[in-house]
């Protein structure tokens, strides 16, 4: 199944090929974090892909992206709900970069309707935008203002013309804080919600950051050279 959809969004890439390359990618373009940056200004960054971080305040995005560049403190977290609160751009490998990770402020009730508003003027503008990671709280699941994003978000993946601009990866953070025995059915839920609010999500990668070591970093990162046909 998930197989089938990779193929779908990846236009025909063979699967089993895919993960070959891919993995190795993903050691290649992660192995450096040292060389992970805050860049102030995109500018010139017209030719590098970029995937995009969202999720309702506080799922733990900026946590789980310090996870993925290998970094403690780069991206700025806390447990207050509205930390992060404009679209940050993070370098992945030495100047000029092999792709770049963009930060964005959470939505939802704690969230703040200018911010969805440059999401979205970035979403309809920026071609160079491979995949939109969401994030969902295992231990909370959907809600409506999560569905509306999923709706949202929808829209814009395939355009008037028949094409898809960019693919949707939902991810699940905070694995740590189901009780073992009521994972299954937690992700389940999830699973059945992402699906009925946005079938063309690509079915979640399950993370923890709390656990030692991380949990579901790896398969992100692979993911990630994926989105990024990094080869
Ligand atoms: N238990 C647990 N806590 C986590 C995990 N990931 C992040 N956190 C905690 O969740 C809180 C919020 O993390 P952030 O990464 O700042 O969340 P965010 O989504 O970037 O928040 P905003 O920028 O405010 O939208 C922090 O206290 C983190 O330590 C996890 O996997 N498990
Ligand atoms: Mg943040």
């Amino acid at each position: 199944m998930l197989c089938e959809r990779s193929q779908f969004v990846l236009q025909g890439l063979k699967c089993r090929r895919t993960f070959v390359t891919v993995s190795k990618a993903a050691e290649k373009v992660f192995s450096d974090t040292s060389s992970a940056a805050f860049l102030a200004a995109a500018g010139n960054l017209n030719s590098v892909p970029q995937l995009h971080v969202t999720g309702r305040a506080n799922v733990g995005k900026s946590t789980l992206f310090n996870a993925v560049l290998g970094r403690k403190t780069l991206l700025h977290t806390s447990s207050k709900a509205g930390r992060t609160r404009e679209l940050n751009f993070y370098r992945v490998g030495k100047d000029p970069g092999k792709l770049v990770l963009v930060d964005a402020p959470g939505y939802g009730a704690r969230g703040k309707r200018e911010w969805g508003e440059l999401f979205d003027g970035y979403l309809e503008t920026r071609k160079q935008l491979r995949r939109v990671y969401i994030l969902f709280n295992a231990k909370h699941g959907l809600n409506e203002t999560d569905t509306s994003m999923l709706q949202h978000l929808s829209q814009y993946l395939i355009s008037k013309e028949g094409t898809q601009p960019f693919t949707l990866q939902s991810v699940i953070t905070k694995v740590d804080l189901v009780p073992s025995n009521q994972v299954a059915a937690a992700i389940a839920q999830i699973k059945k919600d992402i699906f009925a609010a946005a079938p063309l999500c690509l079915p979640p990668i399950l993370t923890s950051c709390e656990m030692d070591p991380a949990f579901g970093i790896e398969t992100l990162r692979k993911n990630i050279a994926e989105a990024c046909e990094l080869a």
